[in-house]
């Protein structure tokens, strides 16, 4: 009698339940439809750019997340329950805003806002907390100005603060809307790299709503493109060519790879907001990582 070897089970990558899940999703304000039919799942330790023309929902997505926009339509399920202001599994860039000159605030103040913000006063901080906080300021090249007031920094240094702000709190899912805006080069790179290295090693999952993805390109997984209500979901050298944007915006886009860069030529920026009865086949999911 020869001996069979028992059949082996196909191997196979473990499933991981996503942390953040869009179902059907439809945003609209008034009659205005922002975006519909959005079914997008993220995986922990993830990082997904969120890329579109001005005006096509890109922070309101962000803001149906935090909770702060109601769906007319489908879900969102964030780690696993419905969003929430205040979420503490959530970190959140806002799009920037410049500060009060007379905001009594030290840029040290506001870095360690993410871990006690929601607290009434300043209190004590635990010793690893202030240790976490001394390690974001040097993160972000922040320490010439930690004990200046706020209000007196430029755009760029207030910036920087918020970045450590947001990365304090070591978030579960950091949200950032255009966090590189206002950057000098050598400091997009500098907290591009941060929130990399902060998801890779602690698995946050990252949603990046940026105009310009060359900053971010080594990194991204997967881009969200959202255009005139519709989108498209997949790895950016899937989204990111002429024919994929095309039909997105159904007009002629070039997509040109100038050394590494993508560059996009033509484009609507004005785009269609459809209606609510715009039957148009509305989206396109390319494959790429995780569940879509
Ligand atoms: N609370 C609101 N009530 C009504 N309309 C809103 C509200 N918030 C946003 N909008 C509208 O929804 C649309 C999408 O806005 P949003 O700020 O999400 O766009 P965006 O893609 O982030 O744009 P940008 O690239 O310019 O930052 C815009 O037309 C905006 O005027």
């Amino acid at each position: 009698m020869t001996d069979v070897p028992p059949a082996r089970e196909p191997t196979r990558e473990p499933t991981r339940a996503p942390i953040l899940e869009l179902s059907d999703a439809e945003l609209r304000f008034g009659e205005r439809v922002v975006w519909h039919h959005l079914t997008l799942d993220v995986q922990p330790g993830e990082f997904i750019a969120v890329l579109g023309p001005n005006g096509t929902g890109k922070t309101s997505l962000l803001r149906a997340l935090l909770g702060q926009h109601r769906l007319r339509a489908g879900s969102i399920r964030v780690n696993g329950h419905a969003p929430r202001t205040g979420d503490g599994d959530l970190g959140y860039i806002p799009q920037q805003r410049g500060m009060d000159r007379d905001t009594p605030m030290r840029g040290r103040d506001l870095v360690r806002m993410g871990i006690d913000g929601h607290r009434w006063g300043l209190g004590r901080l635990k010793r690893e907390e202030r240790d976490r906080v001394e390690e974001l300021i040097d993160a972000v090249g922040a320490r010439e100005y930690a004990d200046s007031p706020v209000g007196l920094l430029s755009g760029g240094e207030q910036q920087r603060l918020r970045v450590a702000q947001a990365l304090v709190g070591q978030p579960r899912i950091l949200l950032c809307d255009e966090p590189l805006l206002s950057l000098d080069m050598h400091h997009q790179r500098r907290v591009a790299a941060l929130i990399d290295e902060m998801r890779r090693t602690r698995d946050t999952a990252v949603v990046f709503v940026t105009h310009e993805i060359n900053p971010i390109l080594p990194y991204v997984d997967r881009v969200l493109y959202l255009a005139g209500g519709h989108h498209l979901v997949g790895p950016p050298r899937e989204v990111m060519t002429s024919e994929s944007l095309s039909q997105l915006y159904r007009s002629r886009i070039e997509v040109v790879d100038v050394g590494g860069r993508l560059v996009i030529v033509g484009g609507d920026d004005h785009p269609h907001h459809p209606s609510a009865d715009d039957s148009v086949e509305d989206s396109r999911v390319l494959p790429g990582r995780g569940a879509l």
